[in-house]
C-alpha cells in the first residue's frame, strides 16, 4: 500500500456524525451513565480505553456529575490498519480493580473482541461490576455472542469508520465528527 493520505481518505468517505450530533450523544449518555451510579457506594473505576478512546472519555467525563476514580489501558486489534487480528494488550491499569465498579469506556463497539477481552480481564482482576461506554457501535451481526454494551452514542455504518478518536492508519483521530470510508476503498 502507498503511504496513506488522510485528505484523499475524505474524499472517499462520507460525513456520517458532525460534531454537534456526537457532543449531544455524550451529554444523553453522560445523564444515562450518572442515573446508572446514583446509588454506587464507591466511585467507580473510569477505565479509558486507547488510545482511540481518548477524545469520548475526555468529554464524557467532563459532562458527568457521578464521582469516578480514573485509569487506562491499552488493547488493540487493528495495529494501525483497518482489518482486525488478536488482541494485543500494551498498559494494563494501575489501579486494583478487586471488588470495585468498572466502567469501561471505548470509541467503538465492531466484532466486541477487543471489549470482550477487556471485560474478562477485568473479571479476572475481581471486579465487582463491569459495564461498558462506547462511543458508537457498528450495525452488524458480526459481534461477539453475549457481549452487552450498557452506553451507546451513537450507530455507525458497517464500514470503516475514522474520526473523534479512531484513526485512518494512525491519522485523523483528532478529526471532530465521524467519517466512514466507502464501500470498496
Ligand atoms: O470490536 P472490535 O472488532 O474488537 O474492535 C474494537 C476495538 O478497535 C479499536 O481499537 P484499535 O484496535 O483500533 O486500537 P486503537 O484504539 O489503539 O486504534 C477500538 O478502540 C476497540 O477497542
Ligand atoms: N478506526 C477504526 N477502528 C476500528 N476498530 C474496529 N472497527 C474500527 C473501525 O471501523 N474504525
Amino acid at each position: 500500500m502507498s503511504e496513506p493520505n488522510l485528505q484523499k481518505a475524505l474524499t472517499q468517505s462520507d460525513l456520517i456524525h458532525p460534531r454537534s450530533v456526537l457532543l449531544a450523544a455524550i451529554e444523553r449518555v453522560a445523564q444515562e451513565i450518572d442515573a446508572f451510579y446514583a446509588d454506587a457506594e464507591q466511585p467507580p473505576v473510569f477505565l479509558t480505553v486507547l488510545n482511540g478512546g481518548v477524545m469520548f472519555s475526555g468529554l464524557l467525563s467532563l459532562s458527568l456529575q457521578t464521582r469516578c476514580v480514573f485509569d487506562s489501558i491499552h488493547a488493540t486489534r487493528y495495529r494501525s490498519g483497518t482489518s482486525g487480528h488478536e488482541v494485543t494488550w500494551g498498559k494494563w491499569a494501575k489501579l486494583d480493580l478487586k471488588g470495585r465498579d468498572v466502567l469501561i469506556v471505548d470509541d467503538i463497539l465492531d466484532e466486541g473482541r477487543t471489549l470482550s477481552a477487556i471485560v474478562q480481564r477485568c473479571q479476572e482482576a475481581g471486579a465487582r461490576r463491569v459495564n461498558i461506554a462506547a462511543l458508537c457501535a457498528k450495525r452488524h451481526g458480526r459481534c461477539v455472542p453475549g457481549l452487552h454494551v450498557d452506553f451507546v452514542g451513537v450507530e455507525v455504518p458497517d464500514r470503516y469508520v475514522y474520526g473523534f478518536g479512531m484513526d485512518y492508519y494512525e491519522l485523523g483521530r483528532n478529526l471532530p465528527a465521524i467519517y466512514a470510508l466507502k464501500d470498496g476503498v
